[in-house]
């Protein structure tokens, strides 16, 4: 069969026959948030800590998060995929304004076998008009919701502030595991950049040549994902470099550490590489909540956690800039290597 060359990923980055499925990557029980049981608070604290540390990827169950609202996200975002190419391309995303539908996502300029629909949590949000550093534009973007089905506009508000007090309950419980008060990252939050995406990967013929979305980091500071049970996510193990498979657990939240809190940690954590592996037989839906500041943070290692010891690991780096930057790399093919968050790292 003919397939897009554009899609075919290089030998090395081709998924291999086995599948390694770890029954250790961290599941995390939340309901201690809700007591006022200080010993299990901590408890808690720690075991966040580690899966930060270890695998920069855990799970977690009793997140708070209404099952009804994700069920209806679910279900509105199915029926929105279901439909043809010219009714979903009515919302398309363009070169200007990255939010609403597209089928051309790259990665590492290899094109994903999926297609997608980003919706921003606040309306209108601002971002810079181009990756140029001297050009000081900020445009205002606004979200493009599809009117049909007609229950998902509702459906995406209603999510998005489920997710959002689960991110910002995760932020808290971070900050105490690096020692911090527990609302020192709230204030970069007041004002936000946090997108919705959702991930639709049809069946692939070519799953041995293809990803559904290739080996990439999360740019966000934190990445809150829901996935069916279909499976096909893979983590790279910290400690091996081998290709985890996160078993799909009902119910539960995927929450992995983006470059934002890698590089604010001074790499305490660190943003680890992960990718979806394609289907040949079923579809798969995964929704994605990217916890990000606004355009005009700048990003360097906090500085309680630097010192003569510990020097600062990055260089600052303006947020808005490098996610345009990235929005430029994934919207069509580029001859130049992608930004990558190392870059700003200092030599040692
Ligand atoms: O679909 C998934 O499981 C992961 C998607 C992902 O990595 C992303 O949207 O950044
Ligand atoms: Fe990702």
């Amino acid at each position: 069969m003919e397939v897009d060359p554009a899609f075919i990923q290089d030998i090395e980055h081709r998924p291999k026959p086995t599948i390694v499925e770890a029954e250790d990557i961290p599941v995390i029980d939340l309901s201690a948030t809700n007591s006022s049981d200080l010993r299990a608070i901590a408890a808690l604290v720690a075991q966040i800590g580690s899966a930060c540390k270890d695998w920069g990827f855990f799970q977690v169950i009793n997140h708070g998060v209404r099952l009804d609202v994700l069920r209806n996200m679910e279900t509105a975002a199915r029926k929105f995929f279901a439909q043809s190419k010219e009714e979903k391309k009515k919302v398309g995303r363009d070169e200007v304004n990255p939010l609403g539908y597209y089928d051309t996502e790259h990665t590492k300029n290899v094109r994903d076998w999926k297609e997608n629909f980003d919706f921003s949590v606040n309306e209108p949000v601002l971002v810079p008009a181009s990756h140029e550093p001297d050009d000081k534009e900020v445009i205002e973007l606004l979200n493009r919701l599809p009117e049909s089905p007609p229950e998902f506009r509702g459906a995406c508000k209603e999510y998005a502030q489920e997710v959002e007090k689960l991110s910002k309950k995760l932020l808290q419980l971070i900050c105490l595991s690096l020692g911090l008060p527990w609302n020192r990252l709230n204030g970069y939050f007041e004002d936000q950049m946090s997108f919705v995406r959702f991930n639709h990967y049809p069946p692939c013929p070519v799953p041995h040549l293809a990803l559904g979305v290739g080996r990439h980091k999360d740019i966000s500071a934190l990445t809150i994902l829901a996935q069916d049970d279909v499976g096909g996510l893979e983590v790279k193990r910290k400690t091996d470099g081998e290709w985890i498979r996160v078993k799909p657990t009902p119910d539960a939240y995927i929450i992995n550490v983006g470059d934002i809190l890698q590089v604010w940690s001074n790499e305490k954590y660190e943003s680890v590489e992960h990718r979806v592996v394609a289907n040949p037989a079923k579809d798969r839906l995964s929704i994605a909540f990217f916890f990000n500041p606004p355009h005009y943070t700048t990003v360097e290692p906090l500085e309680e956690l630097i010192n003569e010891q510990n020097p600062s690991k990055y260089n600052p780096y303006n947020w808005g800039k490098f996610f345009a930057s990235k929005r430029r790399s994934n919207f069509k093919k580029l001859d130049v290597e992608n930004i990558q968050v190392a870059h700003f790292r200092v030599s040692e």
